[in-house]
Parts: structure tokens; sequence; C-alpha cells
């Protein structure tokens, strides 16, 4: 691509030195730098790019995008702009020429749904025979092949690239898991959305944001910058049960569908039945009833499905189309999911990781819980993450019969302070701290009688716990599976 025309797209201070005719490709990690290069120096949390520019030049960059001027060796120009987080969005933007322009694009934010939405509407995408992909905590499916991703929302080179790829393999549309880092970080600076979600907001990521004031302002920022094409048929869809919803629609100029349980909104539900393994209720919308019945468990999946509705909806899909898709959806991996074994017990796998999440799963499960029968909760957060929270999310699990308190991911941190903080927020005594989070696997099942629900929260997905920053093979249901053959079969 021609230089000047790529840097057109990006406000500098100054250029240093000669700028090459042309470049071939971008890049903002040292190294993995291709020649006739332009790397972009971004500050990180543990290291700072601008550091790598030397080794980045000796790589085969010819320009380097930088926040300050840099003694560097070698024949490199240098471009000196304000903000070099904001600069990589653009260029990367530019440098695939605006992917997310040519297919739909989907953005689904909000702090807990938004893996089952986004898998929901990208199963239900492929089930219309639209050719789709998806991004977010589980990694990048592009054509059913999974490439795994460091972040929910990757930095802003790969989301362009991701979305690049997407186009190039002839998907139609691409949904987009979008954090709240994300956009706080500026990593979907260059990124058109067709359509915005929003799931649900409640206390998480408090180390990160500071309050929840300025969590909820960040998640803002998909609704208020849904992208620079004002041409295209873009929407709205908003949690009317969820009181940001009203900030959130007052923040964007494009049309809002809104769904929901409690309050008045576009998409509802009524007379919801949760059976075993099969929910059903009638879905209210703005062409009338229509009854739906379906595999996903739990009132949070009504939830999903209302808003996977609505996004279908307002992109013109016909209602009696939306419900058949609806009606095929298989659960989503590590969201409720409920393990097949020959154990006389019901185990489900969640990614509950907030104390909203905790209290939705266990009331999802409340409904399969016989009487007299317990519910066993499996409970743990992350070391050196967010330690607010972590009173609140066992002052949930409280409501179980029974709690273990474990880790999910210590990293540096002791299991003692972990379990400790936990242990503040419990509400009853029938609970036991176990750090290591096999043995809390192994107690939870030792607990169990048959006829028991045992709920795993935390990893969901998740195959490791990190520990240190070793990453170590780990499945809550592989080890309960092998505890229960013992116990019971
Ligand atoms: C705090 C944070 O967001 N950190 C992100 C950040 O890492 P970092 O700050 O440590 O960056 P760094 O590794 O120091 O590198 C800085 C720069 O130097 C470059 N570098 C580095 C080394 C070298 O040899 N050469 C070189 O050029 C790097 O390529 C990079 O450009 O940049 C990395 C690359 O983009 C991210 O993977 C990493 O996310 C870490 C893994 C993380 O845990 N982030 C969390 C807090 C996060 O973002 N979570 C959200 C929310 C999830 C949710 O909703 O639950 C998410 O979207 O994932």
């Amino acid at each position: 691509m021609y230089t000047e025309e790529l840097i057109s797209v990006i406000p500098y201070k100054e250029i240093v030195g000669q700028l090459p005719t042309t470049i071939k490709d971008i890049s903002i990690d040292s190294r993995s730098v291709q020649p006739k290069s332009i790397f972009i120096c971004i500050k990180g949390y543990t290291v700072d790019g601008h550091d790598y520019a030397q080794k980045a030049v000796e790589m085969g960059a010819i320009v380097i995008v930088t926040e300050r001027k840099l003694q560097l060796e070698g024949e490199v120009a240098q471009i000196i702009v304000q903000d070099t987080n904001r600069a990589l969005g653009l260029l990367a933007a530019k440098f695939f020429e605006y992917p997310s322009n040519d297919i739909t694009m989907i953005g689904v934010t909000g702090t807990n749904g938004k893996t089952s939405v986004s898998g929901i509407i990208h199963h239900m995408l492929i089930g219309m025979g639209e050719k789709s992909a998806v991004s977010g905590t589980i990694g990048f499916n592009l054509n059913g092949v999974l490439y795994e991703s460091a972040n929910t929302t990757s930095d802003a080179l790969s989301t362009q690239q991701m979305i690049f790829r997407a186009k190039m393999e002839g998907c139609r549309a691409m949904v987009m898991e979008v954090s709240s880092h994300g956009l706080a970080l500026g990593r979907l600076a260059g990124v058109d959305y067709d359509v915005a979600v929003f799931t649900n907001l409640t206390h998480d990521h408090l180390d990160f944001h500071g309050t929840m004031e300025n969590y909820g302002n960040a998640k803002g920022l998909l609704f208020s910058q849904l992208g620079q094409d004002l041409t295209k048929n873009k929407s709205v869809i908003l949690n009317a049960d969820d009181p940001w919803s009203e900030k959130y629609a007052q923040l964007t100029p494009y049309p809002v569908w809104t769904y929901g349980l409690k309050n008045d909104a576009n998409f509802r539900a009524e007379n919801c039945c949760y059976d075993d393994n099969i929910t059903t209720f009638d879905m209210i919308t703005p062409e009338g009833k229509f009854p739906v019945s379906m595999k996903l468990i739990g009132e949070f999946n009504v939830y999903n499905i209302l808003a996977a509705t609505a996004v279908f909806y307002s992109r013109g899909f016909e209602l009696e189309a939306i419900i058949e898709q609806i009606e095929d959806l298989n659960p989503v991996r590590g969201r409720m999911e409920k393990i097949v074994t020959d154990l006389p017990l019901q185990i489900f796998i969640d990614y509950a990781h907030t104390p909203d999440a905790i209290e939705k799963a266990i009331n999802a499960a409340l409904p399969y819980k016989k009487p007299d029968k317990k519910i066993i909760f499996l409970v743990g957060t992350g070391g050196n993450r967010d330690k607010s929270k972590r009173p609140a999310m066992a002052e949930k699990a409280s409501k179980a019969d029974y709690v273990v308190l474990t880790t999910d991911d210590p990293r540096y941190e002791e299991y003692d302070s972990i379990t400790g903080d936990l242990e503040k927020g419990m509400q009853h005594e029938n609970y036991a701290c176990i750090g290591d989070r096999a043995e809390a696997v192994r107690h939870a099942v030792s607990v169990a009688e048959p006829g028991d629900i045992i709920i795993f929260a935390g990893k969901g997905h998740e195959d490791y716990q990190i520990i240190g920053n070793t990453k170590y093979p780990h499945s809550d249901a592989e080890i309960a599976i092998e505890a229960g053959r013992l116990k019971f079969v």
C-alpha cells in the first residue's frame, strides 16, 4: 500500500526521516515484524512497545509510529502521533480497506451473556444459510475452525485482521463480543457496526474501570460510536430490564429495539416454563404472540433468545424463520451446559464469575431441583484481579444448599487469600474452602447424593487453570465424572 495513502487517515505531529513509497505489512509486535512493515509502538501494562522499536527495525520495519521521537539506527522514518492506540485502529482499518463496511457487523456487549448471545446469533445465521464468523472469549470461529485469542476483544490490528479474513472467506456477517476493555482501550477504532446489542451491566472489572459509572460509560461507547458510516441501516438492541439501557438509548442516533421479561419492551416472554431440558414460553412481538419451545435452559437464556430475535427482526428476517432457528439451537458450550454422564447427578458447567451471573446460574437450576435434594455450587475467583466482587459472589452462591469456595486461575495470589475474601460473603455455614480447584471439584462430588445438582462455575469453556503464569490443563467435568464414578458406579 502507498505509505502516503495509508497515513492520510491519522493525525500526526511530525514526520522524521524520509517516508518510503510503499509499505507491505503492519505490526505491533517486534517479534513478528515482516520486511518493509510499519510498526506501531503500543504502551502495554507489562512492557512498552516503544522499547521494541529498534528490534522492529532490525526485523524489517521501515516506518515507526510513535508517541515520542526515538533514537533509532537504520533506514527508518518515524511518524510522531499523540496516541498510538488510536492511530493503530485507524491505520489497521485503512490497511485492510475497512472490511467491516463490507459485511454485517453485530457487536454484543454487557457483563454477562456476551458469549451466549454471540454464539446464538452466529448459529442462527448459519442455520438461515448466511455464512458467519464469530469472535470472543472462546476465540475466533471462522468456518468451523476455532483460532485462539488472548482477549475477548482483541487488539485493533487483530480485530481488523479477523474481519478481513471473515470477508475474504465469504462471510456475510461477523458477530463480535465487545468488552469494556476493548472499548476503553480503543481496540475497536475503525470498526463499523450494523447492530449493537446490550445484555446487562453488573459488578465486574472494577480493578480496571474504578467505578460502575466508568464501566457503564465504557460500554456506552459501543452505542454512541456505532461506526462512521451514517448511511447504513443500523440498529441498537437494548435490555429493557436493565437501568443502563435508558442511558444508552439516549446516546444513540439509531433506531432502538428493546427486549425483556419485566418491563415493557418490543420483544417479551410470557408463560415461561422450565422443564427437564426444554424451555417453553410465549414470545410477544410487534407482530403478535408466538409459542416457542427450545433446548436452552434457564431464564437468562430466554433473555438471550429475545435479544437475538430483536437482532434478526431489526435486519428484516421473518419471525417464523427466526423461531424455527431458535427451536433448532443447541446449548452454548460451557454456559449452563448439562454434562451427559452415567452418574445419578445433574452436572452443569457454567462460566459465571460475577455475582449477577452466579445468581442467574442458580436461578436457572432451581426448576430442575427435586424435592429434598441439594444444589451444590462450586464458585472460584481469579487471583490478582478485581477483589471487590469476591464477597458478593459468595453471597449470591449462598442461595445454593452447599457451597464450595475455590480459585479460578489463582495466578500469583495465595489460595487462602482468595477463598478468605469469598468466605466473607457467605450467608450460611454449609460450605468448604478448598483452594486447589481439582480438590474442590472432588469435594463437591463427595458431598453429593443421588438426585443432587452440582454447578461448577467460573471455568465454562476453559480447559486450563493458570497458576503463576503457567496454564495447567484442567477440566471440572472430567474431574467430576472420575470422582463420581469412584463414588457411585
Ligand atoms: C491489561 C490488558 O488489557 N493487557 C493487554 C495488553 O497486554 P500488555 O499491556 O501486557 O501488553 P504487552 O504485552 O506489555 O505489550 C505492549 C506492546 O509491546 C509489544 N511488544 C512486546 C514484547 C516484545 O518483545 N515486542 C513487542 O513489540 C506488544 O506486541 C504490544 O504491542 O495487550 C495484549 C495484546 O493486545 C493483551 O492480550 C493484554 O490483555 C491481557 C491478556 C488481559 O488479561 N486483558 C484483560 C484485562 C482484558 O482485556 N479483558 C477484556 C475483558 C474480558 C471480559 O469481558 O471478561 C478482554 O477483552 O479480554
